[in-house]
């Protein structure tokens, strides 16, 4: 197996993402909403989560899909504006596994 294929897409995606910083807009998607400032990425964030909301009213696995790597891919230019990267999430998630929803709910009202 090659070191690309050893890296998960999630990584991949990041470090693409990390290089179009530098890129030309004329010759890329996220370098091209890099220049329009935060908030494009940001405007494009709530687009695409609605998007998501109605592929899944439709009942529609295959559009829910796409809809929801859209939404995962702009969260990504979101993580890159801030410097951060989708490990940042997966070690939030791990710190967060096995504790259940209720109970950190219920520590955080007392
Ligand atoms: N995963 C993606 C990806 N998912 C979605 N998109 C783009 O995100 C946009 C989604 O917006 P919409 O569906 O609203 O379509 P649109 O109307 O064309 O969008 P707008 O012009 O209104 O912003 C489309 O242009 C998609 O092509 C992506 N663009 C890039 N990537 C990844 O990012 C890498 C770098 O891309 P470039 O920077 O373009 O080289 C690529 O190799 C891919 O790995």
């Amino acid at each position: 197996m090659t070191a690309l294929n050893n890296q998960d897409i999630l990584s991949r995606v990041a470090e693409t993402i990390e290089s179009r910083k530098e890129a030309s807009p004329d010759s890329s998607y996220v370098a091209k909403l890099f220049s329009k400032g935060p908030d494009a990425v940001l405007k494009k964030i709530g687009e695409e989560a609605t998007e998501v909301v109605l592929a899944a009213k439709d009942q529609d696995k295959a559009h829910i899909v796409y809809e929801v790597a859209d939404l995962w891919f702009h969260t990504m230019v979101l993580l890159a504006q801030h410097n951060l990267s989708p490990e940042d999430i997966t070690k939030e998630l791990a710190r967060r596994e096995g504790l259940s929803g209720l109970v950190e709910k219920a520590a955080r009202k007392e």
